[in-house]
């Protein structure tokens, strides 16, 4: 950043998203007059340092997303912006010199396997004209950095699933980007391997300041790394936001796919949300205070992002369930009662949980 700039254009720089999608078309032309509407109208901001998730089913519009923030996929219509600058704009060199301030890992890792592990990760440095000897030492850095330092000369085939997957990070990080798209990159993989590799992606996040946008259809992933989150239905978003804004609004479609309820068909049933806050004293002070039996049905407490979340289903009966159920949403609890709207469509609009 220019140090001279003036101090409110520095502010409103440094507020600028990372990432800045804006209204976001794409439609694919299949022939024959018939087209395919992959993107509709989508709005993406994604602040630098972020671990950002797309969830989404099958077809949802995920992949290519991603493929228009890097432009591998040029939008039909709207606007991408990465660290300020707007990406449709550019082509030829100038979208390759743009395209190397961000790393791309994939599902199947797309390694070369004819090369060996540190072949793999010099690649994009012999592309960029790298010296040999830099691109060495780049080269043993980056493997340390993903716990291979030993394996440089292992071909992909010597290796397991995990452990290709740490050469894709390491070799999207060669030309040092702001920014690691990452297209479902752990659905190929176990559950222990996916924590371990969502686990270096944090660390990469929190260490190196990389801001993550991932695409996925695991709950798991969302609820492990993400700070912020988006859901998609059909090109659309249905909701995005910080994750502990998104779980609070009690008609959270992310937070019924997040920790899905059983559906209990019973008179006063409420389902109560809250974050960072025991719900023991609050349910007694329901019977305390208002005379409200509280008849606990299911319900699951979990971390996410970092903090604890909870969700209960409960049956309230007593005269004074409405004044009961004001003093829960006056003290922060999302509180949602069998009449209100729920996803309004009735989308499921998530794939299988991790
Ligand atoms: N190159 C293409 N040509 C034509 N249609 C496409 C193309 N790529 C994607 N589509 C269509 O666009 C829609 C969105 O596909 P996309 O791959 O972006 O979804 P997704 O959420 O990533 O799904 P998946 O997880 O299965 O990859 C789908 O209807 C798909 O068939």
């Amino acid at each position: 950043m220019d140090p001279y700039l003036p101090p409110v254009a520095r502010h409103v720089r440094e507020r600028e998203p990372l990432i800045d999608v804006q209204n976001l078309t794409k439609v694919y032309d299949l022939g024959r007059g018939r087209t395919v509407q992959a993107l509709d109208g989508v709005d993406l901001h994604v602040p630098q340092g972020q671990v950002f998730g797309i969830l989404g089913r099958s077809g949802a519009g995920k992949s290519t997303l991603l493929r228009c923030v890097n432009l591998l996929e040029r939008p039909t219509s709207g606007s991408v912006r990465v660290d300020g600058q707007d990406m449709t704009a550019l082509r030829g060199a100038a979208l390759r010199r743009a395209r190397r301030g961000i790393g791309m890992i994939h599902q199947h890792f797309a390694l070369l396997s004819s090369r060996t592990v540190a072949g793999n990760v010099a690649f994009p440095l012999e592309v960029m004209g790298t010296p040999r000897a830099q691109r060495a030492r780049r080269v043993a850095e980056l493997l340390d950095v993903v716990g291979l330092g030993d394996r440089g000369g292992s071909y992909p085939a010597q290796l397991s699933g995990g452990q290709k997957q740490r050469v894709g990070i390491a070799r999207a990080l060669a030309a040092g980007p702001k920014v690691l798209l990452s297209d479902e990159a752990t659905s190929a993989l176990d559950p222990e391997t996916t924590g371990s590799i969502l686990d270096l992606l944090r660390r990469l996040n929190r260490e190196l300041g990389l801001t993550v946008l991932l695409i996925t259809h695991e709950m798991g992933v969302i609820k492990r790394v993400c700070d912020s989150a988006a859901v998609m239905h059909d090109g659309r978003f249905l909701e995005s936001g910080p994750l502990p804004e998104l779980l609070a609004a009690p008609d959270s479609r992310l937070a019924d796919a997040l920790f899905p309820l059983p559906t209990v068909d019973l008179p006063g049933v409420v389902t109560l949300s809250y974050a960072e806050r025991a719900t023991e004293p609050v349910l007694s002070a329901l019977t305390r205070e208002f005379d409200v039996d509280v008849n606990i049905l299911a319900g699951t407490v979990e971390t996410v992002a970092g903090a604890p979340y909870g969700r209960l289903k409960v049956q309230l009966t007593g005269e004074r369930t409405a004044e009961a159920l004001e003093y829960l949403r006056a003290r922060g609890l999302a509180v949602r009662t069998a009449g209100d709207p729920l996803a309004a469509d009735g989308a499921e609009p998530t794939g299988e949980g991790a």
